[in-house]
């Protein structure tokens, strides 16, 4: 399968500015969503879940044809809870329906990565809204039940390695699980919308007890009301994770460095750039002043 990126002549970066800086209004105006966590959190989950799907062997699925749209992908039991993300994005599609969904959802991503204070993440337009017959099967996004040997095989289908893998991991400094989505819950103490390295700090730092929840999954849970997944965890028991983990943990610039890379490269996986194709570094509200 090959996915081409659209060059669309009358839209330049300006025309996304826009549409960033509504969504970044929208996200400081709607805080008290989800007590008071905001919709950052969920926005980077559903950038990050429609490009999920990739497969490198065929290069089939990703964020290219914006298929979350279609029930298939959106009810796909990995997705419980990004419908608010969606509802969240559905006024702004309105205003703007010269984007792709494919565009939106990535550069809504992006955008709360950046407004939580996160690094920079370069962006390109071009993906185009292919039809309900390409949504990839369910089944494609990740189970947390797993440990190093199974994250390392996830991530490879995606092309990342284990650096990017753990740079990736390293966006549940944001937002929460919850019960009714996943069937994990916690954490109690105040889930973040800052985007730092302390979820590789509190790996290090907190002690941790496999605790299995009242849905019958095992978490590991901290005396400070922190959690981590199984494959959160396997990030400090296999070698060469624990690492990279101790490298973010003390080098937030070096984990930053490293997530924007690894976080454009997961929302473009599938998708062939042109020569001359453009790419954009959108200024947060605060570098505007508004
Ligand atoms: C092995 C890989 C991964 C697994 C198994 C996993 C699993 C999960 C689970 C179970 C939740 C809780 C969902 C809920 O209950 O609402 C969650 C939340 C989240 N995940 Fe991951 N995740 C993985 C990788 C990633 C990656 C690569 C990113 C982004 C780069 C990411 C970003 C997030 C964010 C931002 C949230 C919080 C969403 C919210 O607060 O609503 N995750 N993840
Ligand atoms: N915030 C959050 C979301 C998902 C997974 C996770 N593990 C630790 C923290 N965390």
């Amino acid at each position: 399968i090959v996915h081409i990126a659209a060059l669309n002549k009358d839209r330049k970066i300006d025309d996304y500015q826009r549409i960033y800086n509504k969504i970044a209004e929208k996200i400081r105006e709607e805080d008290e969503y989800d007590g008071y966590i905001g919709y950052g959190p969920i926005l980077v989950r559903l950038g990050w879940h429609s490009s999920g799907t990739y497969d490198k062997t065929n290069n089939s699925g990703g964020s290219y044809g914006g298929t979350y749209r279609f029930k298939l992908e959106s009810s796909d039991p990995s997705n419980n809870g990004l419908q608010n993300a969606a509802k969240f994005l559905d006024p702004i599609y309105k205003e703007f329906n010269w984007i792709s969904h494919g565009d939106l959802y990535t550069l809504g991503a992006v955008c709360a990565v950046q407004e939580a204070q996160g690094p920079k993440i370069p962006w390109r337009p071009g993906r185009v809204d292919l039809p309900e017959t390409e949504t990839p099967a369910n089944g494609r996004l990740p189970d947390a039940n797993n440990g190093a040997d199974y994250v390392r095989n996830f991530y490879a289908r995606l092309r990342m390695n284990d650096r990017e893998a753990v740079a990736l991991t390293g966006a549940h400094c944001l937002g929460r699980t919850h019960y009714k989505n996943s069937g994990f819950d916690g954490p109690w103490g105040a889930a973040s919308n800052s985007f730092t390295n302390e979820f590789f700090v509190n790996l290090l730092n907190e002690q941790w007890k496999l605790e299995k929840n009242k849905s019958g999954n095992y978490q590991y849970d901290s005396p400070k009301g922190y959690m981590m997944l199984k494959t959160d965890y396997a990030l400090i028991q296999d070698p060469s994770y624990l690492k990279i983990v101790k490298e973010f943990a003390n080098d937030e610039a070096s984990f930053f460095k490293e997530f924007a890379s690894s976080f454009q490269k997961l929302l473009e996986n599938g998708i062939d750039y042109p020569k001359g194709a453009p790419q954009y570094i959108f200024k947060t509200l605060d570098e505007q002043d508004i």
